[in-house]
Formats: C-alpha cells, sequence, structure tokens
C-alpha cells in the first residue's frame, strides 16, 4: 500500500483507468460465479429448425424426461401411450422440477410455461458451472439419443387442427386414428400404383432434393366431387408414409402472417391439408400487386388470406426448413382455382378422383362382402355406364344395414339406385359438377 501510494501519483491516468477497469470486471465475475455458480440452459416448444424442424429438441427432451420424472416428478401430465393402449405415458406438469443424475453430475430440469394468448412451453436446465463440459459435451447429446429413441418406441400418429383463440390460430392434436389404406380405397389399380410410387419416391427423396436444390416438400391437388374418396385418399397416404396431418381450416386464419406461422410450425414428415381449397379463401383471385402498406381500420376489417399470402406461405423460404412435407389441397371445383395455385412445381400432382367404375365397385364388393363374382355384377356393370355414382354411395349401398342384410340385398339395393339414377338421367351422362345432384337429392337407401 506504501508502494502503491508512493508510485500512484507517477501513473498515467489512461494505465490506472485500464487496470483498475480490467480489476473490477475480473472480480466481479468472480463474485457472480461465486455467488451464483448455476448455468441455464433453456429448450423452447418452438426451438430448433433446419434440418431437424421445430421443437424437436423441446419432444426429445420431453420423451426422455417423461421416463425420468414418472418416479421422482410430484406433478404430472398424463396422455395414452397409443392407440387403442391402455398405459399412459407421464410428462411433467408446468412449472415442475425433477433432478437427473449423470456421471456424478446432478442437474435440474425445469418445466416452464410462459403466460400469454399462445403460451410459450420451455425446459430449463441448471447444473453447476464446474459441469459446463460434460452437460454440452455429452449430457445434451445423451438427452437427445434416448429421447429420440423413447419418440420412435411411443411413436403416434397425430392429426393437428388450427384452434382459434381470441388473437390468432395455433395447432392442437389428437390421435389419429383413420382406418382408410391404399387396401380399402377403391380406384383404377394403375392409378393408386402410381401415387404409392410417388409417395415412396419422395420419402426416399432427401438426397435427390439437396442435389436438385429444391426444398424437400410435395404439393398434391386432389380434385373430384363430393364423395369420390379425396378425404380417405389423404388419410390413406398419411397411413401409408406413417406421417401427421396437420389440417388447416383456412376460414379460421385472418392473415397472412398467421397463415406463414402456421406453415412454418409445422414438423416434418407430415402432410399439410388445406379441404375445399375454392371454398375456403379468395384464391380466385390475382395475385395482390401492390405489397401492403401500415394498417388503416379498413385493413384491419379486411384482413383476410389472400392468393399471394398462400402461394408464400407455400413456397417462402420457411419451406426449405426442416424438409419432408407434403402438401394436400382438396377441391370440388378445380376450375375456380387460380392457375398460379396448382401449377406444377407447386402442386406438383394432379389426382383426380373420379366417380365409381366398374373396377372401382368390384374392389368395393370385396371389401365390403367378400365376394368377387355374382350374377348381378353383369346388370351393375352395364347400369354404371348408364349413370354416375360416386364411390361413397356404392359404399353406402353395400353396407349392411341390419342382422338380415347380406351381399344379395346390398347388391340389390344398389342396383334400384343405380337403375333410378340411369331412368332420371335419360341416357345422358353427368358431365359436369354443376350436374350432380345436391346431396338432399341422392335417393339413399330405403
Ligand atoms: N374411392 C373410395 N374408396 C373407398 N371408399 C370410398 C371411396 N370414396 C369414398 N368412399 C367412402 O365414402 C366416404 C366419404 O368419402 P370421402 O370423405 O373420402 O370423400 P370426399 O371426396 O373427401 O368427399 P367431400 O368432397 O364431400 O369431402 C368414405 O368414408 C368412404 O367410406
Amino acid at each position: 500500500m506504501f508502494v502503491w501510494s508512493m508510485v500512484r501519483p507517477f501513473l498515467p491516468r489512461t494505465l490506472l483507468k485500464y487496470y483498475i477497469g480490467h480489476l473490477m470486471r475480473r472480480h466481479a465475475r468472480w463474485l457472480v460465479g461465486f455467488l451464483d455458480p448455476w448455468l441455464t440452459i433453456t429448450i423452447g416448444e418452438h426451438d430448433g429448425g433446419g434440418r431437424m424442424g421445430f421443437g424437436v429438441v423441446y419432444d426429445r427432451a420431453k420423451a426422455y424426461l417423461s421416463n425420468q420424472c414418472a418416479s421422482r416428478a410430484r406433478s404430472l401430465r398424463a396422455e395414452l401411450v397409443a392407440r387403442g393402449a391402455d398405459r399412459f405415458v407421464l410428462s411433467m406438469d408446468h412449472n415442475e422440477e425433477i433432478a437427473d443424475e449423470f456421471r456424478g453430475a446432478t442437474v435440474w430440469w425445469h418445466s416452464v410455461s410462459a403466460g400469454g394468448a399462445v403460451p410459450q412451453r420451455s425446459y430449463r436446465l441448471v447444473f453447476h458451472e464446474r459441469h459446463r463440459e460434460l452437460i454440452v459435451e455429452s449430457y445434451l447429446p445423451h438427452v437427445s439419443r434416448e429421447g429420440r429413441a423413447i419418440m420412435a418406441s411411443r411413436r403416434r400418429q397425430k392429426l393437428f387442427m388450427n384452434t382459434v383463440d381470441r388473437h390468432n390460430s395455433s395447432w392442437s392434436y389428437v390421435v389419429f386414428e383413420h382406418p382408410s389404406t391404399f387396401d380399402t380405397l377403391a380406384m383404377d389399380p394403375a392409378k393408386k400404383r402410381a401415387i404409392m410410387d410417388d409417395l415412396d419416391a419422395f420419402r426416399n427423396g432427401r438426397d435427390y432434393y439437396a442435389r436438385i436444390g429444391k426444398a424437400w416438400k410435395r404439393g398434391y391437388l386432389l380434385y373430384g366431387p363430393p364423395g369420390t374418396g379425396k378425404s380417405s385418399m389423404i388419410a390413406a397416404m398419411a397411413n401409408y408414409l406413417d406421417y401427421d396431418i396437420y389440417n388447416i381450416e383456412l376460414t379460421s386464419v385472418t392473415t397472412n402472417i398467421e397463415l406463414q406461422r402456421l406453415f412454418v410450425e409445422t414438423k416434418a414428415k407430415s402432410i399439410i391439408v388445406v379441404e375445399d381449397i375454392d371454398c375456403s379463401a379468395d384464391l380466385t383471385g390475382k395475385r395482390d400487386k401492390n405489397p401492403p402498406g401500415p394498417d388503416t381500420n379498413e385493413d384491419v376489417a379486411a384482413r383476410k388470406v389472400t392468393l399471394s399470402g398462400m402461394l408464400n406461405a407455400i413456397d417462402g423460404l420457411w419451406s426449405a426448413c426442416g424438409g419432408e412435407r407434403i402438401i394436400v389441397f382438396t377441391t370440388n371445383h378445380v376450375e375456380k382455382l387460380d392457375p398460379a395455385l396448382i401449377r406444377r412445381g407447386r402442386m406438383d400432382k394432379h389426382i383426380e378422383m373420379s366417380y365409381c367404375c366398374f373396377e372401382a365397385f368390384r374392389f368395393l364388393a370385396k371389401n365390403y362382402h367378400g365376394i368377387e363374382a355374382h350374377p348381378l355384377f353383369d346388370e351393375i356393370k352395364a347400369l354404371l355406364h348408364e349413370a354416375e355414382i360416386t364411390p361413397a354411395d356404392v359404399a353406402e349401398h353395400l353396407m349392411p344395414k341390419c342382422a338380415a342384410d347380406d351381399a344379395e340385398s346390398c347388391l340389390t339395393s344398389l342396383v334400384k339406385a343405380l337403375a333410378e339414377k340411369a331412368k332420371g338421367n335419360g341416357t345422358a351422362k353427368i358431365n359436369s359438377m354443376d350436374d350432380f345432384p345436391k346431396d338432399d337429392e341422392i335417393v339413399l337407401d330405403k
């Protein structure tokens, strides 16, 4: 102290300032580390992205913790492990905390749910700073590996729907358990095979898409009259690929930004569906010529999803994030859609779902009654040339309504319906959707 007080007046002020500043900084860090040596890593529900997709890290941590927390946490959430199963999967309830041990280090996991219109869930991992390297280099990869394995063993297909709250819409889901498969779908076998081959090529196309520089996604347009199996086809596709379905109800989406956010929040290995796209939003007009300016009151009132918004949502930069998504539009009126929306490259495959042909009828008869031939088949074949009927109507006639109904009575009912239709139509076939009977005109089984 004596030497310092002697030397100090001769030292330049800048040197003093630097030296003291440096000392304070060093000691402040030491002091903070001494008083609070705990480090925190936050894993948010929507964090991530890139090839892994959004929320993947969160999901893996959740799966990993579900195994850990069953015996340790005091406040738990329970979900069924799989379709038809009686076993539950447990996860930490919000604001719950559990400890975990890894190679002699103890870590604490906190489940956090931040309020707001759309609650943001996250996990906070807390550990001592002397374990920093162990946690980052070994523990987190261990959590990710274990979580992925647990997720694979419990995988359940999900159907996501955009639910609306007061401010905007976000995804909620139910377990997807639709029984439709390509084995139950009545359509031209060659067409069916071509669709399955296309799906296989897509599923295995990761490197191919990377090589040609395209986002790993594919668009399908399913069009045809009501009851020709468009929804059944989507379910069959999802079951074939084992993908989740994100069903966008466009009428619940009020802005283009909201639509984009919904797309961004979908995960890889999924089918994004917009059904009846011609009725869902005004997507038949031309693209916006002027970029949107600041909102006026009228703008706010007129907010809706526009064609440009939909095109951006499908093709925007986000679409390269995470990859492996199929987008399906369905419509009963393909002619009403703007060509920009359904051009190849955007909707790569156009699939017409048509009225029931004889092959499709035979397929349904085999599925519903296990018969491959019957004396009434010839009559039905001839009538199918006279009258157009959807597979949904045929299925309805083939479905036994009571214990007394057998193949014979179901086929007779179908013959009667077809004959009435043929008589009603004269010999003229239905040529356009407008000629197709409205729901209330369809004479169902009596
Ligand atoms: N091609 C088909 N193969 C087997 N069953 C079919 C087929 N098409 C329709 N069905 C039967 O009809 C029901 C209704 O079909 P689906 O909802 O798939 O038709 P859609 O074309 O999506 O109708 P909409 O346009 O009215 O939504 C299905 O549950 C299924 O039982």
